[in-house]
């Protein structure tokens, strides 16, 4: 009954003691094709999880536990989290998100809590780089973090170990610095699978575009548009060409065209 009620959307868990419980109302799928990233890497990555999950028998056989990481890094605002929600969706799964900052999260209940995640669930675990500091940190810096956070680094590590089970265990993990992730978090078995989601290429851009303008001279102003952002030569996240469009909701494709500047200043 309640499966059905939720048929088609995704269900985003918060871990609430040593329960999850879901946050907010669920939420109507993402359609993957609204997530515009580098052209083949969604498809790469849905196809790596489908591979996945199809082949439980490829892990049982060779005794590697059933699970497998990710971890999606690069700047702000290019889709990491939207992609991650599409994804949910079109694999049919829920997502159980977990902030390791937050107090009280021991390692033993974080221990628990992925041992009792729902099944057809995405783990996330967001901003990884927030919850630990590096082994080239400085002393001073390595006790700043253990004053704010109760999981242990290594708790992490034999946490995200023994997240095994019978069924196929996806634990994606976002950052913004990969640079700050200590190598033992981001070796094979833990991260099997590691892509930079950058900023826009000029392709990208077009694909922006015709996703908000519809019409017969879509296709040429959508590569018109493309020249001119990717001639500026600044970096561009498509949530920067999301906002310049929703300002644009009800311009002229010319103002489209001509404004493109203040795509670096709507704030
Ligand atoms: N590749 C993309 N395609 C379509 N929309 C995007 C894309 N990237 C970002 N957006 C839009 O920008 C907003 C922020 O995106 P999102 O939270 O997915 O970025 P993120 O990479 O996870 O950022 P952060 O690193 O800050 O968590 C969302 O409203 C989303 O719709």
């Amino acid at each position: 009954m309640a499966l059905k009620q939720h048929e088609g959307m995704t269900v985003m868990y918060t871990a609430l003691g040593s329960e999850w419980r879901p946050f907010g109302h669920p939420r109507r799928k993402r359609p993957m094709h609204s997530v515009v990233l580098k052209a083949g890497l969604a498809e790469r990555i849905l196809q790596d999880c489908l591979d996945f999950i199809d082949n439980p028998q490829w892990y049982t056989e060779r005794g590697i536990p059933y699970r497998r990481g990710y971890l999606l890094h690069g700047p702000p605002g290019c889709g990491k989290s939207s992609y991650i929600m599409a994804l949910a969706g079109e694999l049919e799964y829920n997502i159980c998100v977990l902030n390791l900052s937050e107090r009280g999260l021991t390692d033993d209940r974080l221990n628990h809590l992925l041992s009792v995640a729902p099944q057809q669930s995405i783990i996330l675990l967001e901003d990884i780089d927030a919850a630990f500091s590096s082994r080239a940190d400085t002393p001073t810096q390595k006790a700043a973090y253990e004053g704010l956070n109760r999981v242990t680094f290594s708790g992490l590590l034999n946490c995200l170990d023994g997240v095994a089970s019978t069924e196929a265990r996806i634990v994606f993990m976002t950052t913004n610095y990969l640079e700050r992730l200590d190598s033992a978090l981001i070796r094979p078995g833990r991260v099997d699978f590691k892509e930079y989601v950058s900023y826009c290429d000029q392709e990208q851009i077009e694909r922006m575009f015709l996703r908000f303008y519809k019409g017969e001279a879509a296709a040429k102003h959508s590569k018109l548009f493309a020249e001119k952002v990717t001639a500026i030569a600044k970096n561009v996240s498509p949530a920067q060409i999301q906002g310049y469009f929703m300002f644009h909701k009800h311009s002229t494709p010319e103002d489209v065209l001509t404004d493109v500047e203040s795509i670096w200043t709507l704030g």
